[in-house]
């Protein structure tokens, strides 16, 4: 049994990180931290999950992580990086669900315009482009929601370099701003509505840049996000303008080809939220228009785009199968 260890158990993805490893037959969660709710039962915050444990939150403090073999950092970006050096330390493994360890360290320190003086060097964890590289890690920086959408859609054609610009147009579910409301989120400000926001400057532009440049150094990306007043959910239309003419049909081989054995891709005719809503799938259909092609992913952003790949890639960390605990379907309608 992995013993594992969640700081941040309140919020949204701590809350999804409960609720899946509740039934994973290999993992066993022995410590969860909150600070305002220290000392209340796992219930108590979490209603939906009566009856699956019955362990209190405890305070962040490494003294009640340290059984643990792994550790899920499910905090506020920024604040991630306060906790993930001491368990590295003491040869806990960590997934860090935060942007904190995402971006290399001269870029997040151009991004972020300061210091980052806990750096580790951590394996991105989009799990289906790093797999080799998370069986061996120690530190997996989870990927951001929108980016996990994005690369999907992109990264096949990005690695036969093919791609001469792709512009990701995304929209989100409200969950993707956390679990403290705010104006933002405050239901007349969204309902009946969709809200872009930094619409040509997110922070993860330079995530989606940075693996995408991996594939294609020369590739050109432009990204902006977008909320709409559902709760779970991120659908991406990638606008992939060619190089060269591609039949529809080509494309479609070279993702089946890139995508061969993963288990959480799916291509479709045409992709629904709703079709991957609480699962770990990313649909994908594709599209080919007389001047570009149009790549479209759908995750469950707390899923696929959190927690649900955080702990794929503890599987893939401990050698077990990949969809381990994760072989479900989404939740319909
Ligand atoms: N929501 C989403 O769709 C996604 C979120 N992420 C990332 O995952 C992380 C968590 O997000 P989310 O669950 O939405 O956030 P929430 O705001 O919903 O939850 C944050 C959690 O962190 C705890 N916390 C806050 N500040 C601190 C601190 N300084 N030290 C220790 N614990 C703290 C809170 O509990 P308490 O204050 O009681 O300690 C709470 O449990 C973020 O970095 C976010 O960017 C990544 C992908 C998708
Ligand atoms: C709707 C919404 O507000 N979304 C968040 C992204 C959430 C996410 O997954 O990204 P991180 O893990 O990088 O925080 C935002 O735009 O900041």
């Amino acid at each position: 049994m992995i013993k594992v260890g969640i700081v941040g158990g309140t919020g949204y993805t701590g809350g999804e990180l409960l609720r899946i490893l509740s039934t994973h037959p290999e993992a066993e969660v022995v410590a969860v931290s909150s600070r305002k709710d220290v000392g209340r039962k796992i219930h108590e915050v979490h209603p939906h999950l009566k009856g699956f444990y019955d362990i209190e939150f405890v305070l962040p403090e490494l003294k009640n992580f340290d059984e643990c073999d792994v550790v899920f950092t499910a905090v506020p970006h920024g604040e991630a990086m306060n906790y993930v050096p001491q368990f590295l330390e003491v040869g806990i493994k960590v997934i860090d669900l935060s942007a904190d360890y995402r971006l290399k360290k001269e870029v997040y320190e151009e991004v972020y315009g300061k210091k980052h003086d806990a750096y580790f060097e951590a394996v991105y964890g989009l799990t289906e482009l790093h797999r080799e590289e998370i069986k061996k890690a120690k530190l997996v920086a989870n990927p951001g929601c929108y980016p996990t959408g994005a690369i999907l859609a992109a990264a096949p054609l990005a690695e036969k370099e093919l791609i001469e610009r792709v512009v990701f147009d995304s929209k989100s579910g409200i969950t993707g701003a956390g679990a403290s409301p705010t104006d933002f989120t405050h239901f007349p400000n969204l309902h009946e509505s969709i809200v872009p926001y930094k619409i040509t400057d997110h922070r993860h532009y330079y995530e989606m840049l940075q693996e995408l440049k991996a594939l294609q150094e020369d590739i050109r990306i432009s990204f902006t996000p977008q909320v709409f007043p559902g709760s779970r959910g991120i659908l991406t239309n990638a606008h992939i303008f060619l190089r060269g003419d591609l039949e529809e049909g080509e494309i479609k081989k070279i993702y089946e080809k890139f995508y061969e054995g993963c288990k959480f891709i799916r291509f479709q005719e045409s992709v629904k939220l709703i079709y991957v809503r609480g699962s770990n799938f990313c649909d994908i259909s594709i599209h080919k228009g007389k001047d570009r092609a149009v790549i479209i992913s759908a995750i469950d952003n707390l899923v696929k785009g959190a927690s649900g790949q955080a702990v794929q890639n503890m599987n893939v960390m401990f050698g077990l199968e990949e969809d381990e605990g994760l072989n479900y379907p989404p939740l319909f309608p």
